[in-house]
């Protein structure tokens, strides 16, 4: 089957994807841009946590276009919450790429945290981002033992809303697809031969059964990939993107909403003016 038939199935609000001359552009500008990375840190490679999603696949597939097996290292991490289905397409992805990975259960790390800090567990949302740091602590780990970078996997959608824990899955050395929204990265994906099965997946994050991207940010990939590009960063006001898009008022302010409450994720943390003394 072909990309496009393969990326043509639904309607989208806004078409953002690529021709197949820029993505053949955009491919070659992201497997560069990784191995100037590399180049750049004077490292003998890169690591990268595999979750069988769509992003670290995809970023997988080029880091080994631009590296070589050899240059990247893959981490499958399992906790409680992840599925077996994920855990083994994370493995498939490794082979596939033909790299080397280490399969590492997070949760005995993650329950020396919670009973450290005891109570703290309760709250869904801190129990679930220890998982995510303790993979950070770990992709750190290997990359400093074997002097390799951390490759992210961070996409535009997410860097725009903050679906993302700070210094979690946001703690990395570069985030190669990050300036893409997720339906580009969609479309990457099935460009660098990435199955039609993980193309499809429902992306998630896995921080508690069930969970899905999309019901937690209350809104559909495209939709917000959609009122992001001609919103947030283009020039059209709420009313014109509610025109434009087909979307309604409230949709609009959600997506502001992510975007102004996540502000702090993007920037350095903040220190004091400097007093001139
Ligand atoms: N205004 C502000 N200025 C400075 N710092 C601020 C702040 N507001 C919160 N903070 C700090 O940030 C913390 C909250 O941020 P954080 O710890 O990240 O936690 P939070 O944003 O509450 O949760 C993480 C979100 O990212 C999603 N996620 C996580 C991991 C992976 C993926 C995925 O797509 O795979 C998605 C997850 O589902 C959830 O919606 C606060 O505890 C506080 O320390
Ligand atoms: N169980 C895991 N083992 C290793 N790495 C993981 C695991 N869970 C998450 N990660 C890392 O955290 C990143 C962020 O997760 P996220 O869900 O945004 O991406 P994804 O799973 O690759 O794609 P999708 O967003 O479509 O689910 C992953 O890309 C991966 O690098
Ligand atoms: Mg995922």
């Amino acid at each position: 089957m072909s990309e496009s038939v393969l990326l043509d199935e639904g309607s989208t609000p806004l078409d953002l994807r690529f021709s197949d001359a820029e993505l053949d552009r955009v491919h070659d500008h992201v497997t560069d841009f990784i191995a100037e990375q590399v180049d750049a840190a004077g490292a003998e490679g890169a690591v990268i946590g595999l979750s069988g999603g769509i992003d670290s696949t995809t970023v997988a597939h080029l880091a080994v276009d631009a590296l070589g097996a050899d240059g990247l290292r893959g981490l499958v991490m399992p906790g409680s919450v992840n599925t077996d289905e994920n855990m083994s397409d994370a493995e498939r992805v490794a082979e596939d790429v033909g790299i080397e990975y280490d399969v590492i259960e997070i949760e005995p790390v993650a329950e020396a945290f919670y009973d450290a800090l005891p109570g703290a567990a309760d709250d869904r949302m801190a129990e679930s981002n220890v998982r995510v740091r303790v993979r950070a602590v770990l992709n750190y780990f290997a990359a400093n033992a074997d002097d390799r970078i951390v490759l992210g996997t961070g996409n535009r959608s997410e860097a725009l809303t903050g679906y993302f824990t700070k210094y979690g899955d946001g703690a990395v050395d570069c985030n190669p697809i990050g300036t893409l929204y997720k339906q580009q990265v969609r479309q990457l994906a099935a460009h660098v031969g990435v199955p039609r099965d993980l193309v499809m997946k429902t992306p998630s994050a896995e921080m508690w059964r069930g969970q899905t991207d999309e019901e937690e940010l209350g809104l559909d990939y495209d939709t917000l990939d959609a009122v992001l590009a001609l919103h947030v960063d283009g020039p059209l006001s709420t009313a014109a993107t509610v025109r434009a898009l087909g979307v309604t008022e409230a949709q609009v302010a959600r997506v502001e909403e992510l975007y102004e409450s996540s502000k702090h994720k993007r920037a350095m943390p903040p220190a004091p003016a400097e007093l001139s003394l």
